[in-house]
């Protein structure tokens, strides 16, 4: 049975935008849960969960964008539109989707519901509580009926229950706050590729934990207060232990004593500490020694704050530099500790790290891991999570069971950083973004404020000893970001239910990144390339668009936002995860698609495309009037010719600048009877040219679309030969072995170059058989694999 309503919300100046016409209940009136259909909603619908901790309030919210082809009723009869019975959200299918994160402090609870507000987070909400208000009464008016509920965890949950209902006119639902945690947990380490790390001395690794062999494990949240969980599965949990020594105690007694204003202000004094002013070390006790026979040497600390006893000193008379990081010490420590002595109750190795204290600080991290490593005595590790301030949130979020976002558990999840947002850091800025112009609007004042909130603070010199006497490291991680940006996280984006790669072999452990970005001289070298390409890139999009006056805008917003992020890698390379080459062009795509460029190669695309469709049919007859080798030969050659072009490289855009890629093309048929004859062109001037990073950005885009099987190792091999070039791709392995062959053939011995970027060069011709012959030229070296070849070897010289 349907039920119909008629009755429309009109929040048309604001987003998202509810649209309830048309609203149809689907199935009888004594079904418990009947769905409510949709018919005419085409905004994203968000939801919400909070985490309202004794110090922070933790919000998450999803936006999604469904396939609107799927559920276009123009395109549909009706009862296809609202579908059968079984039809409820999980039926949508799923284009992708954004999980945001943001945070406020408890204090300061009216600037969070503001930004509820301001965003209408609430009112997305309402998608589900249509289904359970309905079903109670149907004789009320549709408005009145919409009684939206946020899911909220933490204390906070409990103790402004009225304030929510007042001033959003929402019902908080309840979550337990450890049930909330662990499914966060749980969840952020299934599904989240690159989520958890360790940090020893500086260095951040991430840790691939298998889904299969996760548990159990000790979960240790340092909250205000800090609570220490075992988790034995999903659902499955024990909090066995706790201190009331947490975030709370360092930023209390923090506070009281240095007079710091902020949290952040209080651990950025840390920063300009020395552990030595006021902590009491072993060998203060001992002369300078070590007391080795119990496994403590001069330089560990043998009581915080110890020599303040001695010292006839007043407050005021330390600095609050040396106090913040001596507190900091001896709280992070002190955990670090219990954590692990709770670890060793229960024979559990791994155990992991969360709660806002961490905040992604270095010291911290590594104050931890070396109380856990140290009473362990290098058995055990200390783990930490990129979103380790929102497992409450997260996991309070997850507990809607109706909105079928089963996704999130099923696809992995990147980061990127909040572009869209109107807002740092949790403090909002203006109205919500309404349009485009809102968007470039904003930007332009997120990049004057990305500038101070991305500045590092340096920490102290070089060579300062830590506690435990440890060097400090230089390492980037050693930066605390300041200001605003409380947050380590942005939005994660859902990829869609598209299968990437269907055919590889492993696809956990493909990795796609050729180029490791974790080589600080190729991170440099990179976003050196990336920042010259753009004003290049910036022209094409704005073309692309019409080149209007709008669009220049937009380009240029486009331009400052992926400035911001390459800044912003530059300080903390981890910062969006593990990063490779491949990461920071998508992250390039995901800039572009910000700012609405539906495809900044548009204009070149249809050039060449008209081009092409021009001379489609002279090309097909002749390829129909050759044999059949010849004719697959053509069509391969005529492939990989094309292929070239879509690799964005400058040799090749100042190409494609003196002529379409078809006339290249056609020319070089007719005049040097190689149809490759255009590409031995390129790459004679990407070897000529300067940039040779041109082989590595063709590299990455071939490897990343035409392997089949690549294996992790494997790089492209490039043919180059006299009387043409062109390219294959090949596995390292298999190249390897023909050189070892070639080499004990007595050839010359191989040079493998990797610092001119071509590691190999191998031409490969199509035998009788149909399968293919290897000619491995590399230097000097030339052999023949499977049959000889009679053409020369090239003079080539790499
Ligand atoms: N900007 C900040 N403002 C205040 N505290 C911060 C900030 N950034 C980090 N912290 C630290 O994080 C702690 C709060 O962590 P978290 O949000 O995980 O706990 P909570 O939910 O507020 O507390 P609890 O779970 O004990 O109720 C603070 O006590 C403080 O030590
Ligand atoms: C009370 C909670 C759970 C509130 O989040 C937290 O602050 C906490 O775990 N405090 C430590 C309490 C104790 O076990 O001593």
């Amino acid at each position: 049975m349907e039920v119909r309503t008629n009755t429309s919300i009109d929040r048309s100046c604001s987003r998202p935008q509810l649209n309830v016409s048309g609203a149809a209940i689907q199935g009888n009136f004594e079904d418990r849960d009947p769905s409510i259909v949709l018919p005419n909603q085409s905004d994203d619908i968000s939801h919400l969960a909070l985490d309202i901790g004794g110090s922070l309030i933790k919000l998450v919210y999803f936006s999604r964008h469904e396939d609107r082809s799927v559920n276009d009723k123009r395109k549909k009869p009706l009862k296809e539109k609202i579908g059968t019975s079984s039809f409820n959200r999980r039926s949508y299918t799923t284009t992708g989707g954004k999980l945001h994160f943001v945070n406020f402090e408890t204090r300061k609870i009216n600037e969070c519901l503001d930004f509820i507000s301001s965003k209408q987070l609430h009112l997305g909400a309402l998608s589900l509580s249509l289904s359970l208000s309905l079903s109670l009464s149907l004789s009320l008016s549709l408005p009145a009926m919409l009684i939206p509920y946020e899911q909220a965890t933490g204390g906070g949950a409990f103790k402004f229950v009225d304030l929510f209902k007042e001033k959003l006119g929402v019902t908080i639902d309840k979550e337990d706050e450890m049930d909330s945690l662990v499914a966060g947990a749980n969840f952020l380490l299934k599904a989240i590729f690159h989520e958890a790390f360790t940090h020893v001395g500086g260095q951040k690794e991430f840790v691939q934990i298998d889904h299969n062999d996760m548990f159990p494990y000790l979960l240790v949240n340092i909250g205000s207060g800090v609570s220490i969980i075992k988790v034995d599965g999903d659902g499955k949990f024990q909090r066995v232990s706790g201190t009331n020594v947490g975030g709370g105690t360092y930023w209390g007694l923090g506070r009281l004593l240095t007079k710091c204003q902020s949290f952040d202000e209080l651990l950025e004094l840390s920063q300009r500490g020395d552990i030595k002013a006021i902590d009491m070390f072993v060998g203060d006790i001992y002369g300078g020694t070590d007391y080795s026979k119990i496994g403590l040497s001069a330089t560990n600390i043998a009581s915080s704050f110890g020599k303040a006893i001695s010292e006839n000193k007043e407050l005021e008379d330390y600095r609050a530099e040396d106090i913040s990081l001596s507190l900091l010490r001896m709280i992070t420590y002190n955990i670090g500790q219990i954590s692990y002595l709770n670890a060793l109750r229960f024979g559990i190795k791994r155990m992991i790290f969360g709660g806002f204290f961490i905040r992604g600080h270095a010291y911290t991290m590594d104050t931890i891991s070396n109380a856990v490593h140290f009473w362990s005595k290098g058995e055990a590790q200390a783990m930490f999570l990129r979103h380790e301030g929102f497992l409450g949130a997260l996991g309070a979020f997850l507990s809607y069971e109706k909105h079928g976002l089963d996704d999130l558990m099923t696809h992995q999840l990147v980061e990127r950083f909040p572009m869209g947002a109107p807002y740092v850091g949790g403090r909002i800025h203006g109205q919500p973004l309404g349009n485009l112009n809102d968007k470039i609007t904003w930007m332009e004042k997120f990049v004057q404020k990305g500038t101070e909130i991305f500045a590092p603070v340096p920490m102290v010199p070089k060579g300062t000893m830590g506690p435990e006497g440890l060097e400090r490291s230089s390492s980037k991680g050693d930066y605390l970001l300041s200001g605003d940006a409380t947050l380590n996280v942005g939005v994660l984006h859902l990829i869609p239910t598209l299968e990437v790669f269907p055919l590889l072999a492993d696809p956990k452990t493909y990795e796609p990144n050729t180029i490791d970005l974790s080589d600080q001289n190729e991170l440099e070298y990179w976003f050196t390339i990336l920042s010259e390409h753009l004003p290049d890139l910036v022209d094409k999009a704005v073309a692309s668009e019409g080149g209007t006056d709008v669009a220049r805008r937009k380009g240029d917003s486009f331009a400052h936002a992926f400035s911001a992020h390459l800044a912003r890698l530059m300080e903390e390379p981890a910062a969006y995860g593990k990063l490779g080459l491949a990461n920071l062009l998508e992250l390039r795509e995901d800039c572009l698609r910000e700012f609405q460029f539906v495809d900044a190669y548009r204009t070149i695309k249809q050039r060449e495309n008209e081009a092409s469709l021009a001379v489609l049919p002279d090309l097909l007859m002749e390829l129909d009037s050759m044999s059949e080798e010849n004719r697959l030969y053509s069509v391969i050659e005529g492939v990989l010719a094309a292929n070239i072009f879509d690799w964005g490289s400058r040799a090749c855009v100042d190409l494609y600048h003196n002529g379409s890629i078809i006339e290249i093309y056609r020319m070089s048929r007719n005049k040097m009877q190689r149809p490759w004859q255009a590409s031995k062109k390129i790459f004679h001037m990407m070897r000529t040219c300067d940039n040779v990073d041109d082989f590595d950005i063709f590299k990455e885009r071939m490897l990343g679309s035409a392997c089949k099987k690549p294996q992790p190792h494997r790089r492209a091999l490039l043919f180059v030969d006299n009387s043409g070039a062109d390219i294959v791709l090949g596995m390292l392995p298999l190249a390897r072995e023909l050189l070892r062959r070639g080499t004990e053939r007595n050839h010359p011995p191989c040079q493998v170059v990797n610092k001119g970027r071509i590691d190999f060069v191998v031409r490969m011709v199509l035998g009788d058989n149909g399968g293919f012959r290897f000619r491995v030229l590399m230097g000097e070296l030339v052999m023949e694999e499977e049959e000889e070849d009679q053409s020369q070897p090239s003079d080539l010289k790499l």
